[in-house]
């Protein structure tokens, strides 16, 4: 999904330009479905390169100026770098360095025959003067200071955990000479109380080391589940931060992934890091030792280890790959699963178990292929890893050996060395998993950084009111809006509307016309492109935002239930419903006989693992949440359109005496909805045609008068 901008930034880097990822996103306008070749083209100029997209031949395309974007098997971007004698040079954001032959090449990139003549479409690039005059990114590192911080707190625990790693380590130290002085002392002058007494220490020695682990072990779990939830939880905090635009381009998937793979984070944390810092203190002292009893053999297995950890970092740059691979197919993956239990309905409906579940396994065939790559990839590594330490230990028992039949060592003296290197192994072998958690430990960050990154919706620093002014009413002004994405034709062209303070004001028009749009923008989910909102005499974008919404009562067309109880769906924000006020939303929402007829009442739960509502239920459920709430300004955007018309009469009346001195904005269909509103606009393709209240805009017999023809007809 974002082999777009990933193609663009490996351009911007070969240019001597590191530019993050995300800013890439975000100027190519990204959407869930990825980026287009137009939206790589507009983020290109807007970081200040020349760009010509344009349908090549073969031949033609040896003749422009590489490297450049080309299309590839329809789906996906990858860059073409190279072409040497029929061999293509392609940098694939997902696959790496690839060579192709011309034919491979053709039948990925040919997309269009035209005039008998097969064509595919490349970017070009070129990087202008401004390229090079503006600043680069700071190199996207996620250093491990975020996780210290997150330590920080625990620093008493962290420092015993050091003397249990310190005290832990001493008392193995001793084992080796405990056994040489076994066969040595006790053995060759057949001291068995020697013996006994050295017996005696080692199970003592023993013991104690044991209950340093465990103790060990409780503090690490202790620490660990700690930093892990603040983790999640900021993660989750910078998450509600975020503007309504960013759920537009990320999937559900992608989200869940983020904070799977935090379970990474948590592991390195818990599993080996601190088993490791200890043992590379273990290896540290255990090598000094060897080199006292044989610097050959301490040769040896300082040799054989620097190449077992070169061995294992040559493997990282790959593994680093199939990771973003693994992140991306099982993203996918989640979003697949939300969506075959979500939209479970609509399949048994069309009938298209099969094709869901097909398209289900063909994740599943992917998430397969790229198993069959990371084993292999990882048996080769360990395979490798493996003749490197076991050829060690060979050549040293060889050694030792030799050594002791030369009568240059005693048995106890190899029975020592032997303890030695079986202790230095282990951390050996560790070192393997660690660096491996570590890097994996690291991805995450980076991917949960990426959010870190991105901008609030409200930046700290920024100075906002939290105050409405005196005079209430809402200006727009020659507002334009088009949704973030390459592409998208622009869904508000010039709105200029007055909605009066106090009064009611309706907005109808054909579907697609750009209704629920402006109750967005008037929300803030998404920032005008040009033109302004104002608030009386304040601009919109000087509120907070939290601020400016705890002033709105808010019903949309995909208003959520949550699965609480029906007195926390209406008052979601209080910890502590108010009966009184609950009651009147009940009451205006007209929902008291629902309430009654349910055993528990309003403590009846709702929503996902809860009891159904239908439709009309839900709606008025929404209607009473924007009651309860008591604002200044009500957004209702269809929000009564599924009550039966008995209903919607009584909820109507109610709530036009509920609207009485609040500024009121209503979209529907409905002419029973809107006919008493103070002022109705029509909206057409983005502009308003014609504005005015019922009366009025009948006798007009326009766009209105057309839109309710038929609701007119039946005397509704
Ligand atoms: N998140 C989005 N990204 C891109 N385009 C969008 C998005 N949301 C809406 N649009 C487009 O904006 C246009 C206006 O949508 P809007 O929801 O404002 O229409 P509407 O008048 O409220 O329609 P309806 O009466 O059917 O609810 C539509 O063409 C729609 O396809």
């Amino acid at each position: 999904m974002d082999c777009g901008p990933t193609c663009l930034r490996m351009i911007a880097k070969y240019y001597g330009k590191n530019i993050r990822l995300q800013r890439i996103r975000d100027l190519s306008g990204i959407n869930r479905e990825g980026v287009s070749m137009l939206g790589i083209s507009e983020a290109a100029e807007k970081i200040g390169f020349r760009s010509q997209g344009a349908k090549l031949t073969l031949n033609q395309l040896k003749e422009i100026d590489l490297p450049c974007i080309i299309h590839w098997n329809q789906n996906h971007f990858v860059i073409l770098y190279a072409i040497k004698k029929d061999i293509y040079y392609i940098a694939d954001p997902g696959k790496g360095l690839i060579k192709y032959t011309k034919n491979e090449f053709y039948n990925s990139w040919i997309s269009v025959h035209n005039n008998g003549s097969s064509q595919g479409i490349a970017l070009m690039l070129s990087p202008s003067p401004q390229f090079y005059e503006q600043e680069g990114d700071k190199k996207e590192a996620l250093d491990f200071s975020f996780l210290l911080r997150y330590l920080y707190k625990y620093k008493q625990l962290v420092i015993q955990l050091f003397v249990g790693l310190g005290i832990g380590s001493l008392l193995q130290l001793i084992v080796p000479f405990l056994t040489q002085s076994v066969v040595d002392i006790g053995i060759n002058t057949r001291n068995l109380n020697f013996i006994y007494i050295i017996l005696i220490a080692q199970t003592m020695l023993f013991l104690g080391r044991m209950s340093v682990d465990f103790i060990r072990s409780w503090i690490l779990l202790h620490i660990s589940t700690r930093v892990n939830i603040s983790i999640l939880t900021d993660f989750l905090i910078k998450l509600m931060k975020l503007p309504m635009s960013f759920f537009d381009t990320k999937m559900t998937g992608d989200i869940m992934q983020r904070m799977n793979d935090q379970k990474r984070i948590e592991s390195f944390l818990t599993g080996s890091t601190l088993n490791t810092i200890f043992s590379v203190f273990n290896l540290v002292v255990f090598t000094f030792v060897l080199a006292y009893y044989n610097v050959n053999i301490f040769f040896i297995f300082l040799i054989s280890s620097v190449l077992y950890t070169l061995w294992v970092i040559a493997f990282l740059k790959r593994r680093r790959k199939l990771d973003f691979k693994r992140f991306d197919i099982s993203s996918k993956n989640q979003s697949s699963i939300v969506q075959l239990i979500g939209g479970m309905q609509e399949i048994k409906l069309n009938n298209c178990e099969r094709q869901k579940r097909w398209e289900w396994e063909h994740l599943q065939a992917g998430l397969f292929r790229f198993s069959v790559k990371s084993l292999s990839l990882g048996q080769i590594q360990q395979a490798g890893a493996f003749f490197i330490n076991e050829g060690k230990n060979i050549l040293i028992t060889f050694l030792v050996a030799k050594s002791v039949i030369d009568g240059q060592l005693t048995l106890g003296g190899m029975m020592a060395i032997q303890y030695i290197v079986g202790q230095v192994n282990s951390p050996i072998e560790q070192l393997l998993g660690f660096i491996q958690q570590l890097q994996d430990a690291k991805i995450s960050l980076e991917r949960l950084n990426e959010i870190h990154e991105l901008e609030d919706e409200e930046p700290v620093g920024r100075n906002f009111l939290h105050e409405l002014p005196s005079q209430k009413g809402i200006y727009l002004n020659n507002l334009h809006f088009t949704y973030p994405g390459a592409g998208n034709e622009p869904v508000l062209k010039g709105i200029d509307l007055n909605i009066a303070e106090g009064k009611t004001t309706a907005i109808v028009g054909m579907s697609g016309s750009g209704k629920t749009t402006i109750l967005k923008l008037l929300l803030r989910f998404y920032l005008p492109q040009k033109g302004d909102i104002k608030i009386g005499a304040t601009y919109l974008e000087q509120l907070g935002f939290g601020f400016w919404r705890n002033q709105c009562g808010v019903v949309m067309q995909d208003g959520f239930i949550f699965s609480d109880t029906i007195a926390k769906n209406i008052a979601v924000a209080d910890d502590y419903p108010d009966i009184s006020k609950l009651q009147h939303a009940i009451k205006v929402a007209n929902i008291t006989d629902l309430i009654d007829s349910l055993p528990l009442g309003l403590n009846t739960k709702i929503g996902a693992e809860g009891n159904g509502i239908s439709q009309g239920q839900k709606q008025r459920i929404l209607i009473a949440r924007a009651v309860y709430k008591d604002p200044s300004y009500i957004f209702f955007d269809e929000a009564t359109n599924a009550l039966d018309a008995n209903n919607e009469r009584v909820i109507m009346e109610n709530l036009e005496s509920f609207f009485k001195g609040r500024t009121v904005v209503v979209v529907a269909h409905r002419l029973s909805t809107v006919k008493n509103a103070d002022h109705i606009i029509v909206l057409d393709k983005g502009q308003i045609i014609e504005e005015g209240n019922h009366t009025e805009l009948t006798e007009q017999k326009g766009a209105y008068f057309h839109l309710v023809k038929n609701q007119l007809e039946l005397g509704n």
